[in-house]
């Protein structure tokens, strides 16, 4: 948790308290229903909760935008990114009807406002969004075909709506595959462990 505080320093009270009970909520639910891998649950607050939040240090989200988050899993990166934004409307989606399940009781037992679990497959979405999130689902080029007419074209953040894709290693060649523009963080610069050396955050602009 002190990981969590060491890069975001102006966390509120009630954030503090909802970061600090993921550990303990994701070590009992994982008994359950495995959705993070037994090694990672000692390391959550890196491996998971800190790399969903570097797409807080890429843009900060204003009141009212709505973020989709496809392929969420257990609620990566969506869950840490709602605790982060209050005000923002986070629809976490996964094909996968269990660990939705696992994602809205976390969500309700932080008291957690701003977040819509779905089981829906991401090609099958109805509504339109601003951002989609997204870690470790599939390939950049397919997931485009599946989520970029259901984001918005316009949008009043100080990114353009788009994309931010939590990607790690050479995506050189990947990203050839796409035309439309993209911008590359290396996390590093924000996060100086390990564990991010070769990590990115993808944004593409719709
Ligand atoms: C490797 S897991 C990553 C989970 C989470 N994003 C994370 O980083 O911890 C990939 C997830 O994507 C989901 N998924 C794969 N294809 C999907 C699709 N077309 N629509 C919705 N979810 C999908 C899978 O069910 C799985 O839970």
């Amino acid at each position: 948790m002190e990981i969590i505080e060491k890069y975001f320093p102006n966390l509120t009270e009630e954030q503090k308290r909802q970061f600090g009970m993921l550990r303990e909520l994701y070590t009992e639910w994982n008994e359950k229903i495995n959705v993070i891998s037994r090694k990672d649950i000692d390391n959550i607050y890196t491996k998971h909760i800190l790399h969903s939040l570097a797409i807080a240090k890429v843009i900060s989200f204003k009141k009212g935008t709505k973020v989709l988050d496809v392929g969420t899993g257990g609620g990566f990166p969506g869950i840490p990114l709602a605790i982060m934004f209050p005000e923002v409307s986070f629809t976490l989606v996964d094909s996968i009807g269990k660990k939705i399940t696992v994602v809205q009781n976390i969500a309700n037992s932080i008291g957690l406002k701003n977040v819509k679990a779905m089981q829906i497959r991401a090609e099958q979405l109805p509504e339109n969004y601003d951002f989609v999130v997204s870690r470790a689902v599939t390939d950049i080029k397919t997931f485009c075909s599946w989520v970029w007419k259901k984001i918005k074209p316009k949008g009043e953040n100080a990114l353009p709506n788009g994309i931010l894709y939590l990607k790690g290693g050479d995506l050189t060649d990947e990203l050839s595959t796409i035309p439309y523009p993209r911008v590359v963080y290396d996390i590093p610069e924000f996060f100086t462990d390990e564990f991010f050396d070769t990590k990115k955050v993808v944004y593409l602009q719709r």
